[in-house]
């Protein structure tokens, strides 16, 4: 689809399809509250619900529509349990929250609670939008696979876009396509693996053409054979230690060895680390650590890595099913444009807002 020619209608389409898309008094919070809640495992036919019975009666300017600068829209979607706060940015290409804003917002405890906030921006060089992201730790990562479908499905929300939509998004990583199917999940072309040593990055010496695969790395006093692949941002893959290569991920002391991987000084823009066991050529399971978010439920660019690796190591074929804590991912390296394919659902968790002075100062929210 080309999703330029519908920006051109925003703002008469957005008004009428919010207005559908939101609950008329549901997320009517008071002043600097959030409104939250759905908390059932699958809130989105829920939404909808509410959103059929309601909309009729709304004539007050639906909830994204409503632009005032000291209030921050958002709504969060999770890809496989790793959640984002999504901002509608598209009227500029600065983000409407800072940095530190997004530590603040990402807080589980004090704030909405994600692993990331994501800015739907105008697209650049011709593609239809831009997204960018902050981790949870206000850091700014080139490329996010789970986030890149939660945005898909955000921009169908806010263009009023039924059915299968496609759209070229410019990220840090270069151009993504994410393609939401009819059913509702998103097939992304994640485009080519970064294999260069240098440009993944990492300091280990190169050992198969210029890329590093199953290369020793000591990690805390233990020798991990590790694979070193970019999906445009940084990840280092291992199936297991020198002396035993059969991982048996569920009983990883993740938030022990995770850090260390992360601020290894072989990995000087620090690094996502994916932990995998084998079940088959093309059936993995994976646990993630992330950089600058920590453990997550699942990480799209980590499994499009993985199976790069696996593929690398001679482990797997070019399709598998990888298994993460949140959930299953679709992985395809395909031969034949050398790009990787990831497919997997994006949901709508719930609506929110709040005063963005309540982000700012040195105080929570
Ligand atoms: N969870 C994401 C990756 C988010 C970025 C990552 N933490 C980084 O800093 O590179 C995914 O689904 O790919």
């Amino acid at each position: 689809m080309a999703a330029s020619s519908s920006l051109a209608s925003t703002s008469s389409t957005r008004r009428i399809h919010l207005r559908q898309l939101l609950p008329a008094r549901s997320f009517r919070p008071a002043s600097g509250t959030l409104a939250c809640g759905f908390p059932n495992p699958n809130p989105s036919p829920r939404l909808r619900l509410i959103m059929a019975v309601q909309a009729p009666e709304r004539t007050s300017p639906s909830f994204l529509d409503r632009k005032e600068s000291r209030v921050l829209h958002f709504v969060k979607y999770h890809g496989l349990g790793n959640d984002f706060i999504l901002v509608d940015n598209r009227d500029s290409s600065e983000p409407r929250v800072s940095p530190e804003q997004a530590v603040k917002l990402c807080d589980r405890n004090f704030g909405v609670g994600a692993d990331g906030v994501i800015f739907a921006m105008p697209g650049v060089n011709g593609t239809d939008y831009t997204m960018r992201i902050f981790n949870s730790d206000g850091s700014e990562p080139e490329m996010c696979g789970n986030g890149v479908r939660c945005f898909a499905r955000f921009i169908s929300e806010l263009e009023n876009l039924q059915g299968k939509q496609r759209f070229t998004i410019h990220t840090g990583a270069g151009l993504i396509v994410p393609e939401i199917q009819d059913d509702g999940k998103v097939t992304v072309d994640m485009g080519e693996p970064i294999l260069k040593s240098a440009d993944v990055p990492t300091r280990l010496p190169p050992n198969k053409d210029q890329s590093v695969v199953k290369s020793d790395i000591d990690v805390d006093g233990i020798t991990w054979k590790v694979t070193c692949v970019s999906m445009g941002n940084p990840h280092c893959v291992t199936f297991g230690t020198k002396d035993d290569q059969n991982l048996q991920v569920d009983q990883l002391k993740l938030a022990e060895i995770g850090p260390k991987f992360e601020n290894h000084e072989m990995f000087p823009a620090r690094t996502n680390t994916e932990f995998v066991q084998v079940f088959s050529p093309s059936h993995l399971k994976m646990r993630v650590w992330e950089r600058g978010a920590g453990a997550t439920l699942a990480c799209g660019t980590g499994a499009c890595a993985v199976v790069v690796a696996a593929v690398l190591e001679g482990r797997a074929g070019g399709t598998c099913t990888v298994d993460l804590p949140g959930g299953p991912l679709e992985i395809e390296w395909r031969e034949k444009d050398n790009h990787v394919y990831m497919t997997g659902p994006a949901e709508v968790v719930f609506f929110g807002e709040l005063e963005l002075k309540k982000l700012t100062g040195a105080s929570c929210m």
